[in-house]
């Protein structure tokens, strides 16, 4: 198979979906590998380490498209690159369809083969391939909100871990998966007042156990949403429901409620963010601003600012399945590989994702049928 890696195209996003290592193992499988000029220098790789790993250098994004049947990608694509989409391509990527009518139908009619990375999931029901970099954004969210808090940047200035005789900042995450934890981790290692909220009464149970009793969790109603982000100095966005759009759990009222000069970090931004407030996706150039007193910080691609870092935590959990894709074609690896199946949201010009359908009222195939 002939696989295009093209240089990511979004504001300050420098990851790369491949490194020299994945285009060695393609290569050594048997497959060509085109990577578009410079597109892993953000992320400290030159065209002379993708040169040396068996790649062939494209000089444009037109042609490393054109002459690949699978395109890998970190970030879904832009307006720009729709003219790219055909019938016989198969594009393996962070897609987040459920806040994007406009890309979904690109890739309905265009009838390409869109294979998303947030939604492939293990039988345990975990997401392999959005973990990596949840682990990253949650980490970072806590220091964004770290910065943001400071009075320069628009913050109450306040310190996250307080000092002897001045109370710690009060950290709220609403949503205790990847993100959501690592968030938590972070927020206790800087020394802050750390409540977190699940529906899911296990998993604040792991919690509980996991922050040794550390971290205060709390049952995710909207009762109890009101009483604990009253008087928050920084409140972290983290629920997914896989595929669907993020469910807007945090309204006006409550954000009113937080301390005037806190911050607000919604992660969940990507599946259009679960925060009333947030009326927008921002970016790295121009990462916030200002609602009820509040600062709001919304970046869909937060990993993109530490792309060295992320684009290896990323390409260690996507290449293996790149190489099935590669090895098999994408309708065989996904009768092969149930996990993998579920990453399928667009084939032969049908939406195969049911929670990306009911968020865009479009109709739901299933993917078995089609195969
Ligand atoms: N902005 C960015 O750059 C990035 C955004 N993300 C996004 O962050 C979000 C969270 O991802 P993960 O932590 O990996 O997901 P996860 O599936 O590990 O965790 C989500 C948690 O939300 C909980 N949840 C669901 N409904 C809830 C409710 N009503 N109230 C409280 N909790 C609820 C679930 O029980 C689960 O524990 C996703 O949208 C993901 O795409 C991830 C990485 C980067
Ligand atoms: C998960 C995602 O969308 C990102 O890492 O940018």
């Amino acid at each position: 198979m002939r696989i295009g890696v093209p240089k990511e195209i979004k504001d300050n996003e420098d990851r790369v979906a491949i490194t020299p290592a994945g285009v060695h193992a393609l290569v050594e499988a048997g497959h060509q590998v085109f990577v578009e000029t410079k597109a892993g220098v953000g992320s400290g790789f030159s065209d002379e380490d993708f040169q040396s790993a068996g790649a062939n250098i494209r000089s444009d994004a037109k042609s490393t498209w054109a002459d690949a049947d699978m395109v890998m990608k970190v970030k879904e694509p832009l307006p720009s690159e729709f003219d790219y989409f055909r019938s016989d391509l198969t594009l393996f990527t962070y897609l987040h369809l459920a806040p994007e009518p406009e890309l979904t139908r690109a890739l309905v009619e265009t009838g390409v083969t869109a294979i998303a990375y947030e939604t492939v999931q293990l039988p345990d029901r975990s997401l392999p391939l959005l973990t990596p970099m949840s682990e990253v954004a949650g980490r970072m969210s806590i220091q964004v909100g770290a910065h943001f808090l400071e009075n320069p940047f628009g913050g109450r200035g306040v310190l996250l871990a307080g000092v002897p005789g001045v109370p710690p900042a009060r950290v709220v995450i609403v949503g205790g998966g990847i993100v959501g934890t690592n968030a938590a981790r972070v927020a206790l290692g800087m020394g802050a007042d750390v409540t977190i909220f699940d529906s899911n009464a296990r998993r604040l149970r792991e919690l509980d156990e996991l922050f040794r009793g550390q971290v205060r969790t709390v049952m995710s109603n909207a009762y109890n949403l009101r009483e604990h982000i009253k008087g928050a100095d920084l409140l972290v966005g983290a629920v997914l429901i896989p595929g669907a759009r993020a469910p807007k759990l945090v309204t006006d009222e409550m954000v009113q409620g937080m301390n005037a000069g806190g911050v607000i970090v919604d992660v969940a931004i990507d599946q259009g963010g679960s925060i009333a407030t947030i009326d927008r996706i921002t970016t790295h150039s121009d990462p916030v601003y200002e609602k009820y007193g509040v600062v709001h910080y919304s970046v869909a691609n937060m990993p993109g600012a530490v792309p060295r870092t992320s684009t290896l935590a990323l390409t260690n959990a996507t290449m293996p399945y790149a190489v099935r894709l590669a090895n098999s074609g994408a309708a065989n690896a996904a009768r092969a590989d149930a996990a993998l199946a579920k990453g399928f949201n667009v084939y032969r010009g049908k939406v195969t994702y049911e929670a990306v359908a009911t968020a865009l009222q479009l109709d739901y195939t299933e993917l078995s049928s089609l195969l």
